[in-house]
């Protein structure tokens, strides 16, 4: 099939879309309809010329935003739609073509994801009124995880808990764990070995790739657990909820929303979760903001170091979204927390590697584990799966 694919990313109050030719060097029509539901909602996005655009959609709800979507794809038709879908629990191994079926399946997974995946339910609704002739394909952040193996991913609770509730570690960020593992892959001599790759963006997690397998991850039931995220605390002691309930008087829903919406960067600088004006901050001497630069790389480093235990071989670490791409400090001083792993971080190649730049960060004469960069595509990994799903459906 040599058709473009439109990519939809739907949170609750936002729509991330790209629009992407089989060939790779055809230009991107791409963006972000935000804030829906409100009067400041608005379409941003870049079109074919590479000129950014911005279009106010006041009161807009997803359907809405979607038409709007579509009137910006400057007359390409879309042959398909794959949709990232946040969880799709154990039924889920592999992209699926959507039905009824897949919709249900992916509503009883709901409860484990409740942040997102109603919002991916109702990008794919709001698509199919749009859309009602294209074939959509549901692509499963956790579907990649899906190669754990039982020590991975049980959590030491009673059987019941798994058998009969699901409740084990499902991992998430699947796409991008997977696209950056196999760049690397593709690019360093070492081949497809044992990589440890940290996403990190807003959300953030770290995995354990063994030739293009997932073995390890550091999300579990819930994108909640692991790293310290923009406003997510990641790992707390599970005895802090009864503790907060017992000796606060908090509510679930309290404690809930204090650990995913105000921790984090956030929660540890006490102004903000973004890493750019968090380093700005650190540099001009804000105690918070220094502390939360150093939590945020010493657990990535525990984080890595602990996964490092899943691999046979270590072939290197790879650093990708929008912090692991752009910041040279937290690389540095991630990587200087690891020093018992041979790791050899050139400064200047590390400092001058942002901005999208892909590459290799090692000392020249260095045979050790290597340090890579890799910008993550999520929106090309969803389009190659949506094809390859609907290639095996023809
Ligand atoms: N130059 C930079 N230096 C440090 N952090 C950056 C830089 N550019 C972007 N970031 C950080 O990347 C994070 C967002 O990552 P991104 O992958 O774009 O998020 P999302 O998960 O929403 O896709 C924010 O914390 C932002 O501050
Ligand atoms: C699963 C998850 O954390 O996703 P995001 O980074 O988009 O919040
Ligand atoms: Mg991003």
């Amino acid at each position: 099939m040599n058709a473009s694919v439109l990519v939809i990313n739907c949170g609750s109050s936002s729509i991330k879309y790209a629009l992407i030719d089989e060939d790779p060097q055809a230009p991107r029509l791409d963006g972000i309809a935000e804030r829906l539901g409100s009067q400041a909602a608005v379409l941003k996005g870049t079109d074919s010329a590479g000129e950014r655009f911005s279009q106010p959609l006041p009161g807009a709800d997803h359907a809405q935003a979607l038409s709007a979507i579509l009137d910006r794809l400057e007359g390409r038709k879309p042959s398909a739609v794959g949709h990232r879908i946040v969880h799709g629990g154990e039924h889920f191994t592999q992209a699926a073509l959507i039905d009824d079926g897949v919709i249900a399946a992916i509503d009883s997974t709901a409860a484990l994801a409740p942040l997102h995946n109603p919002a991916n339910l109702t990008g794919v609704a709001a698509t199919r009124q749009v859309f009602p002739s294209l074939p959509q394909v549901a692509v499963f952040d956790t579907a990649f995880h899906q190669t754990l193996p039982p020590r991975a991913y049980r959590y030491a609770l009673p059987d019941a808990l798994y058998r009969d509730h699901g409740i084990r570690r499902y991992g998430f960020h699947g796409t991008s764990h997977a696209y950056v593992s196999q760049r690397a892959s593709q690019l360093s001599t070492h081949g497809a070995g044992g990589w440890l790759t940290a996403h990190l963006g807003n959300g953030c997690s770290t995995s354990a790739v063994w030739q293009n397998q997932s073995l390890d991850t550091s999300m579990g039931l819930t994108p909640l657990e692991g790293l310290v995220m923009g406003t997510r605390s990641g790992d707390v002691d599970p005895g802090l909820h009864a503790h907060l309930h017992r000796q606060l008087g908090w509510s679930l829903d309290e404690i809930d929303n204090v650990l995913n919406k105000q921790s984090g960067l956030l929660g540890l600088s006490g102004l903000t979760n973004d890493m750019r004006e968090i380093e700005q901050a650190a540099e001009q001497g804000h105690a918070g903001a220094s502390l939360a630069v150093e939590v945020f790389c010493y657990r990535i480093a525990k984080s890595l170091a602990g996964l490092s235990c899943a691999l046979p071989t270590l072939d290197g670490v790879i650093f990708t979204g929008g912090i692991g791409e752009n910041s040279p400090q937290v690389r540095r001083r991630v990587i200087q927390l690891m020093p018992h792993f041979g790791f050899a971080l050139d400064d200047a190649t590390n400092d001058a590697t942002i901005r999208g730049r892909e590459g290799a960060l090692d000392r020249a004469d260095h045979r050790g584990p290597e340090v890579w960069v890799i910008p993550t595509d999520e929106e090309a990994r969803i389009a190659m799966e949506t094809r390859h799903c609907l290639e095996t459906h023809a």
